[in-house]
């Protein structure tokens, strides 16, 4: 298998190749050449398997030649080895037709663990096998930053720079990653939103001052390893609920529009999807995009999901294109509109080509308490606020009543307990594998919302390619 830059230009690569670039050097971003397609009776097949199993079938023609299929095998056991739950991703029922898929049993406590816990074992693979360090540049808005730390702290050739917008991560978030003290681990608050950080993050592949010196690495969903390894629990939740021979629906709460787009591989590949839900909070380009077209970005609003709290989705950036008709030229040019004007209009073909399989929802503050509530009250769960825009979605997307309709339960409840306390009067407590979280010393340096005071942090403390 080889992959592809969105935007046409940069060189192909086989997968190890492309998990160690991150963003194509055209500022594209990798996507297999051809989506592989699993025949009705190999779903079947994988029915009852093992989480480590499935994973290494599902994304074993992803990987090609880049492992053998015993070491893809052994990577996913020690990688699903650490979850907390033995199912890994386990389902759970809410009433006859709503379904939560709890992704949240990983090290850090959200969804992202699932993908980072397997990345930082790709990239000591990969990069064993050559003289190679990797400076790895990383934006979060809560999340990806603490899975992504505690998946290559302390590995050999591997820097890790986490930037997160200053005040604007939950307590929790904040301490799982400025608690990590390892040498290879480099915490920055930097002024300004998630879409600032991500924009200086992206900036970074193609600023030839920094890859001339540095080889830069991406944990960030622009890296296609990431979608890789969430297409794997769409494929284990659907077959719990009677898939390959009954169809699923998905809502998913969307930032970066990443997960629910390892949703659109799923269904590429076989797996009956009757709808993907996008559920939005209010920042809700998203929501814009698939209910009229307009792809125009907004000011970040803070929300009680800050993860969510996100105005520019990196991997919307893969849809257009596949929807596009994989023509990278042509959508090199909608992005360097988007990227001049901050709005896009999408062309008829991606959106009558979206509105097949996506629906959107948009949550506000009381909607998300009110989904909250609902879950508490009638279901007896604690749900997190990203979690509860999701279920929000699931609830009002009349989807037909014979089909499942499963909410991704993205993070634990404890990580936003504020939230969860404010609408249910219950305080969700962290579990003990989490520790003394808050006894642990904080470590993480503060920096203005500019690209040049990054990357001279950056420059000053990475170790060079090598
Ligand atoms: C808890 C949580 N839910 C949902 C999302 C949105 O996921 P995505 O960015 O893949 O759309 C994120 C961040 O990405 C998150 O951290
Ligand atoms: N919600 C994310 C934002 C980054 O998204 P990613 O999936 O592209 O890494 C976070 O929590 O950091």
């Amino acid at each position: 298998m080889d992959y592809v830059s969105t935007r046409g230009s940069a060189q192909a690569l086989d997968f190890a190749g492309a998990t160690l670039a991150g963003l194509a050097s055209d500022g594209g971003l990798y996507v297999p050449r051809e989506w592989p397609r699993f025949t009705e009776a190999e779903i079947a097949a994988m029915a009852g398997r093992p989480y480590a199993e499935l994973a290494a079938t599902v994304m074993a023609p992803f990987v090609g030649e880049s492992l053998t299929r015993e070491r893809l095998l052994d990577l996913c056991r020690a990688a699903y080895g650490r979850f907390a739950h033995k199912a890994v991703t386990p389902v759970r029922q809410f009433d006859e037709q709503q379904w939560l898929l709890e992704l949240f049993h990983g090290p850090t406590l959200a969804f992202k663990d699932v993908a980072l816990q397997l990345l930082g074992l790709l990239f000591e693979e990969f990069l064993g096998r050559s003289d190679r360090n990797l400076t790895i540049v990383g934006a979060t808005s809560g999340d990806t930053g603490s899975a992504a730390i505690d998946a290559v702290a302390g590995r050999a050739k591997v820097d890790i720079f986490m930037l997160h917008p200053r005040g604007r991560v939950s307590e929790v978030q904040r301490r799982q990653m400025t608690t990590v003290l390892a040498p290879n681990v480099h915490n920055i608050a930097i002024e300004g939103s998630f879409d600032d950080a991500q924009a200086m993050v992206k900036r970074m592949f193609n600023d030839a001052a920094m890859t001339d010196r540095f080889a830069i690495g991406a944990v960030n969903s622009i890296n296609w390893a990431r979608l890789m390894a969430q297409v794997v629990y769409y494929f284990a939740a659907g077959l719990q609920l009677g898939a390959p021979h009954r169809p699923v629906a998905f809502s998913v709460p969307t930032g970066n529009f990443g997960d629910v787009f390892a949703g659109y591989v799923a269904a590429k590949m076989g797996l009956p999807v009757e709808r993907l839900i996008v559920a939005t909070n209010v920042n809700d380009i998203l929501h814009r995009a698939l209910t009229s077209g307009d792809y125009s970005q907004g000011t970040v609003t803070p929300t009680a999901a800050p993860s969510m709290d996100i105005q520019v989705s990196s991997n919307f950036e893969r849809l257009l294109f596949d929807l596009g008709g994989c023509d990278g030229a042509a959508l090199a040019a909608q992005m360097a509109g988007f990227e001049a004007t901050k709005t896009m209009q999408l062309t008829n073909a991606q959106a009558q080509g979206a509105a097949a399989l996506f629906t959107s929802a948009r949550a506000d503050a009381d909607e998300m308490s009110q989904a909250i509530r609902w879950a508490w009250e009638e279901c007896g769960e604690l749900i997190d606020p990203h979690t509860a825009c999701g279920v929000h979605a699931a609830r009002g997307a009349g989807i037909d009543k014979g089909v499942p309709v499963v909410t991704l339960a993205t993070a634990h409840p404890a990580k936003f307990p504020d939230a969860v306390e404010r609408a249910t009067g219950q305080r969700p407590s962290l579990p003990v594998r989490v520790g003394d979280l808050f006894e642990r010393e904080e470590r993480c340096v503060d920096l203005p919302g500019d690209y040049a005071a990054v990357t001279a942090y950056v420059a000053e403390h990475a170790v060079p390619k090598g």
